[in-house]
C-alpha cells in the first residue's frame, strides 16, 4: 500500500496514502488505519500522501511565512510572544530553545551557550477567550490572516481524522477521540531557518536542538532544504528527507502518556542538510547554507479534557497505568513554561 521514507539504524518511517483511509473499501481503510498505528507505536513518525490539505493553500502558507520573516525586526517585534498559556506571536532568533531539559535554569544556560538559529511565529485557535491571536498589520501583509485562518481550519480537520485512525488502529470506535479534540486548541507554527555560514554548523549550533514535542501530534511541513533528523533506536540520529507531496506525522509526549507508552513520542532535531548545494562557495566548497522554512502544526486534546490512559492501553499484559490523569491545557502550559 505505501513506500518507505526512511529506513536506517533500526528507525523504519513509512509513507502511508491517507485516501485509503478516508476514502477507501472498509478494508483499505482497516489496513491503513493498523498502518498508521504501528508507526506510532513504533518510530512514533510517519510520512502521509494524500491527503485533503490543498497544495495550492500551502504554497500560499509558505509564501506569506516568507513575507513576515522578511519584515525588519521593529516590525516582528510588535506582535511578540508573551506566555506559555497564550503562547501566540514571534519570537526572535534565540527567544525559544527547544530540549529535552525540564528546569529552566537548565534551559537558560543551554540557550546562552547554543541558541537554535531559528525564528518562529505562532498562531492559535481564533477564538479562544482571552488569548487573540496577534495578526500582524494587513496594510504589509493582505493575504496573512485569512490564509493562516484556513490553514488552521484544514490542518484541524485533518487532526481529526488521524485521530480517528488511531481510534480504529487501536479497535476503539472511530469517534472515540472526537470530544477529546473537536474545540482545535492547537498551534500553528511558523518557522524559519536563516541562513548559517558553514562553520557555525561546524562549531556544534543546530537550527533546532533535540525535543520531543508536547501534545498529542504535530503535522510538519518542511520545504525541499533538508536538516529534520529523527533518533534512532539505538541513538544516532537518521535523516528524515522532505518527500513532495507528503505531511510529516510524529506523534507527543501527552499521546504517548495517554496511550500509556504504547506509542512513541521520538526526539527529532533540525541540523545542517544532508546534501548540501553543489553551486555555491569557491571551488565546490559550502560557505553558506540557505534560509530553510518549515511549517508546524501541534495538535493538542482540548485543553479543558482531562487524559488518563485510553482503554485497552492498560491491564492484563498491557500493565498498570503508569501516569496520573492530567488536564491537556496544565500539561502543556508546564512543558512551555521550561522552553521560554
Ligand atoms: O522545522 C522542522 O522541520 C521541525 C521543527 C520541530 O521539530 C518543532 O518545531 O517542534
Ligand atoms: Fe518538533
Amino acid at each position: 500500500m505505501g513506500s518507505t521514507a526512511v529506513e536506517q539504524d533500526g528507525l523504519v518511517i513509512p509513507i502511508i496514502n491517507f485516501s485509503s483511509f478516508l476514502s477507501g473499501s472498509p478494508e483499505a481503510r482497516l489496513s491503513a488505519a493498523k498502518s498508521i498505528l504501528q508507526a506510532f507505536q513504533t518510530s512514533g513518525f510517519l510520512y502521509l500522501s494524500h491527503t485533503p490539505i490543498p497544495p495550492s493553500l500551502l504554497s500560499s502558507v509558505f509564501s506569506n511565512s516568507a513575507a513576515l520573516f522578511s519584515q525588519p525586526p521593529e516590525f516582528k517585534n510588535q506582535y511578540r510572544w508573551t506566555t506559555p498559556s497564550a503562547n501566540r506571536g514571534y519570537s526572535a532568533p534565540g527567544r525559544e530553545k527547544v530540549t529535552q531539559l525540564t528546569s529552566s535554569d537548565d534551559v537558560s544556560s543551554l540557550r546562552a551557550s547554543a541558541p537554535d538559529l531559528k525564528e518562529s511565529f505562532e498562531i492559535g485557535r481564533d477564538d479562544e477567550a482571552g488569548h487573540p491571536n496577534h495578526w500582524p498589520d494587513g496594510a504589509k501583509l493582505p493575504d496573512f490572516r485569512a490564509v493562516m485562518a484556513e490553514f488552521f481550519r484544514r490542518c484541524h480537520e485533518l487532526n481529526v481524522e488521524v485521530m480517528r485512525a488511531i481510534a480504529v488502529g487501536m479497535g476503539l470506535e472511530e469517534g472515540f477521540f472526537d470530544t477529546f479534540v473537536n474545540k482545535g486548541d492547537n498551534t500553528l507554527r511558523l518557522l524559519h531557518y536563516p541562513p548559517v555560514e558553514k562553520g557555525r554548523f561546524e562549531g556544534g549550533a543546530v537550527r533546532a536542538g533535540e525535543h520531543s514535542d508536547y501534545g498529542s501530534i504535530t503535522l510538519l511541513f518542511q520545504d525541499e532544504r533538508g536538516g529534520l533528523q529523527v533518533q534512532a533506536p539505538e541513538g544516532g540520529f537518521v535523516d528524515a528527507r522532505p518527500v513532495e507531496g507528503t505531511v510529516v506525522v510524529n506523534a507527543g509526549d501527552l499521546l504517548a502518556r495517554w496511550a500509556n507508552e504504547g506509542v512513541k513520542s521520538t526526539v527529532h532535531r533540525v541540523v545542517e542538510p544532508p546534501a548540501p548545494p553543489k553551486e555555491e562557495g569557491v571551488g565546490g566548497e559550502v560557505r553558506e547554507y540557505p534560509a530553510r522554512y518549515s511549517v508546524a502544526y501541534f495538535c493538542n486534546p482540548n485543553f479543558d479534557s482531562f487524559i488518563e490512559a485510553i482503554p485497552g492501553t492498560y491491564g492484563a499484559e498491557k500493565g498498570e497505568k503508569r501516569y496520573e490523569g492530567i488536564y491537556s491545557g496544565d500539561y502543556l502550559v508546564q512543558r512551555l513554561s521550561a522552553t521560554y
